[in-house]
């Protein structure tokens, strides 16, 4: 049985953990870190694990292999320690990695002490084919299209002192992956990711509100002398938390099997 770390308690650590127990009975929850101290022990409780408020405490003892699944700002605090240790990081809050010197610096550092960090497709799929193509180092132009519910939206920086119409259909941000990023750090991890994979720095990102749809929606256009790719991908929202899809968690749990299977999809 092979052992594994959480970070996070929230609602997507949850589905991951709920996964792991249900159908991947070859890995056990270890040890979860936590801020909340409620959400935590119920957490620790319901899967059998161990719950820690302190990362040094966390670091000490964690399993080879650490999930996060926390946001964005905790995946830079704990990037570095965990790659240092030698351990594997799959990581969801990817949106950090646009930061390019805390990138080259946790790529570094994962090389020098037998570390390794996993970026997980998450909301989307896809990220394989567009690795593919930014191997002939040519021209390409990237674009997705992200559309949810204003619930979805809403509480992200980029909308504070705007008022956000919960009855129409809107495009509330055009513009780069650092910028979506910065304004809607819960709802564009997929944008940067996209950006990473196609190694396309000038990917263009949208955000639409909808107040008709029931759907993450997320629409990647690629298109290059090599290939041409339309995928589109639609997960119902986490009833625990709007702003993420479902399927992001499930995505890490398949890493996780992939990283030990004998046979991996790619
Ligand atoms: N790549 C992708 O496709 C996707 C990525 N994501 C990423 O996944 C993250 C998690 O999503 P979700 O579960 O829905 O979010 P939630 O807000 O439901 O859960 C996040 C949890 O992480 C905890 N947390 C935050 N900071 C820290 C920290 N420094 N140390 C320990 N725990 C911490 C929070 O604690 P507290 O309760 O105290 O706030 C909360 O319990 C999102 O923030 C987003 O960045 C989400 C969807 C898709
Ligand atoms: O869950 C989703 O649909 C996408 C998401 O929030 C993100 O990429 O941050």
């Amino acid at each position: 049985m092979s052992l594994v770390s959480v970070i996070g308690a929230g609602s997507l650590a949850n589905v991951f953990a709920n996964v792991l127990h249900d159908f991947l009975p070859e890995f056990k929850l270890h040890s979860v870190l936590a801020r909340n101290q409620e959400k935590a022990q119920v957490f620790a409780s319901k899967y059998n694990c161990s719950a820690v408020f302190s990362f040094e405490d966390f670091l000490k003892n964690a399993a080879p292999v650490v999930v996060e699944l926390a946001g964005g700002a905790a995946l830079k605090e704990y990037t570095l320690p965990i790659l240092k240790s030698g351990r594997t990081l799959i990581c969801l809050s990817s949106g950090a990695f646009t930061d390019d010197a805390f990138k080259q610096e946790a790529i570094c550092t994962a090389a020098k002490n037998n570390g390794r960090i996993c970026i997980v497709n998450g909301a989307i799929g896809g990220l394989d084919f567009l690795q593919t193509c930014a191997l002939q180092r040519g021209a390409s132009e990237v674009v997705i299209e992200t559309t949810k519910s204003p619930k979805s939206l809403l509480g992200a920086p980029a909308l504070e002192g705007k008022t956000l119409d919960l009855t129409k259909k809107m495009v509330v941000f055009e513009g780069g992956v650092q910028e979506a990023i910065k304004g809607f750090p819960k709802n564009i991890n997929v944008g940067v990711i996209t950006a990473l994979a196609s190694e396309n720095p000038h990917t263009k990102v949208k955000i639409v509100s909808d107040p008709e749809v029931h759907s993450n929606t997320h629409k990647i256009i690629y298109r290059s002398a090599l290939a041409d790719a339309v995928m589109e991908f639609s997960g119902k929202p986490d009833p625990a938390n709007p702003k993420s899809s479902t399927t992001a968690a499930l995505s890490a749990a398949a890493c996780l099997k992939n990283l030990y299977s004998p046979i991996s999809f790619w």
